[in-house]
């Protein structure tokens, strides 16, 4: 009796097994290897893309470098990225049976940590002064699903990494990027995007976090982007998409906690459900090489075909909201040096939950921005809020101060002004 039962569970996993392995080598995958197959498609071409050493962004670096583009991979860290560039001229070279490096494209690595706006300005210095075009620009790393975490400037990890760095990165790169033109930028969103919202009264989760929601945010963040991106960028030839790439096995679920016991099985389902990165990869590689989206900009793609958004991800005023607000945070940050004591007593309870209020007020008071600085970052901000509507000022600015109050409860006050009206 012990002996049929045990002969029935090895045939049920067996059978089991077979199911999943004719799962994995049956399907729609071979469809969906519909990248460009022209092999000098990217010759000439620079490719920026980020979080290039692992997952989606790595297989995205080798078909573009397959096709010959320069591609430049910006990550965060370097031993990991030149691990992974290594690998990547071997598989080319092994698969070309030739030298790495001969005839295709060109491989940098650059260090780039999203999670730094300082590292983010001295990542696109260099390459500002380094490379002469910028063709196409990939907006790939993210984290996932990550434990409550800060960026080195304060904020959500995954709102900051996924939605803030790459805003960032994206705005200090699209001079090269028009002077480069026809360029397009792709930006690697999620399905995932569906359960979140763009709640602007805590977006950087000082009140609550939840961590699957927050990626969903940072995902809808990326759709909301893109669409307000393409709409500035109307007549410029610089095209600007948005992706998402189905369920791919990668490294991305790094924080999801399985237990040892249920591992083998999970990677088992996910070997035989998810797709490979090559497999998931395909529709960047479309997006960024294919002459069929040559001209089309501000669309959602899966699978290298268009596909519908949901209405909230459309929202033009909350795409137009959330450009200005992240502006206000990189703004604030660009000004945001280690504040003085006196600065920090000078703001109350409600001021706190907004630390950036009194910062940019210093835009003009401070010389930490150069007036190149403010010319570039400042005054976006400053049309932003004159665009939506500044609203009377419930702080009295000191006289020949600057004193900005905007939506959203950002305003921005000298805190000489704030402590003044406290008292
Ligand atoms: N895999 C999937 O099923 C899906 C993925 N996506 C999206 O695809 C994109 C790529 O993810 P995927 O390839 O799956 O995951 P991986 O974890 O394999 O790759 C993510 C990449 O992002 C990098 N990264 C993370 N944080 C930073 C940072 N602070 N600065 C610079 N780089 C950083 C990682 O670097 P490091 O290796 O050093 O950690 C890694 O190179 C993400 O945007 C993700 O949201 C969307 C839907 C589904
Ligand atoms: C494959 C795999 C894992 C899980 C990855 C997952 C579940 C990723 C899901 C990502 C999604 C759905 C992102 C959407 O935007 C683990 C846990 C690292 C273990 C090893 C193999």
């Amino acid at each position: 009796m012990a002996l049929a039962t045990v002969a029935a569970a090895l045939l049920a996993a067996l059978g089991g097994t077979l199911w999943l392995a004719a799962r994995r080598f049956s399907g729609p995958r071979g469809q969906r290897m519909q990248g460009s197959r022209d092999r000098s498609a990217m010759h000439g071409k620079t490719v920026l893309i980020t979080g290039a050493n692992s997952g989606l962004g790595r297989a995205t670096a080798a078909e573009l470098l397959r096709l010959g583009a320069r591609v430049i991979m910006g990550c965060r860290d370097r031993s990991r990225a030149e691990e992974a560039a290594g690998q990547l001229l071997q598989e080319l070279g092994q698969a070309g049976g030739q030298e790495p490096n001969a005839s295709e494209g060109q491989l940098i690595v650059k260090e780039l940590d999203l999670a730094s706006l300082r590292s983010v300005r001295a990542f696109c210095q260099e390459l500002l002064q380094e490379e002469p075009r910028l063709d196409v620009l990939i907006n790939n790393a993210g984290v996932f699903q990550c434990p409550y975490m800060k960026t080195e400037d304060g904020f959500e990890m995954q709102f900051g990494v996924n939605h803030l760095g790459h805003f960032l990165l994206t705005n200090l790169l699209l001079g090269l990027l028009k002077s480069s033109a026809p360029s397009r930028i792709v930006v690697v969103s999620s399905k995932l995007y569906k359960y979140g919202d763009i709640n602007f009264e805590d977006l950087n989760s000082e009140q609550s976090y939840n961590k699957s929601f927050c990626y969903s945010r940072s995902k809808l963040a990326n759709i909301l982007f893109t669409k307000e991106l393409a709409r500035r960028l109307e007549g410029s030839n610089v095209t600007v998409n948005v992706l998402h790439p189905g369920i791919v096995r990668t490294n991305l679920g790094r924080h999801i906690h399985i237990p040892l016991l249920a591992r083998p099985l999970f990677n088992l389902v996910s070997w035989a459900f998810f797709k490979t990165p090559l497999e998931g990869a395909q529709t960047s590689i479309y997006l960024a090489s294919s002459p069929e989206v040559e001209g089309v900009s501000g669309r959602y793609f899966g699978d290298c075909k268009e596909e519908e958004l949901l209405p909230k991800a459309m929202d033009e005023s909350v795409a137009r909201k959330l450009w200005d607000i992240s502006e206000v945070m990189i703004v604030v940050i660009l000004v945001q040096k280690s504040p003085s004591p006196k600065s920090q007593s000078a703001y109350g309870p409600q001021e706190r939950a907004s630390k950036w209020n009194w910062v940019v007020a210093h835009l003009l008071m401070d010389n930490s921005v150069t007036p190149l600085e403010f010319a570039l970052w400042a005054w976006p901000c400053v049309f932003g809020f004159t665009i939506l509507g500044p609203r009377p000022c419930p702080q009295r600015a000191l006289p020949g101060q600057l004193c900005l109050c905007a939506p959203l409860g950002v305003s921005a006050c000298p805190p000489e002004t704030l402590k003044g009206n406290k008292a």
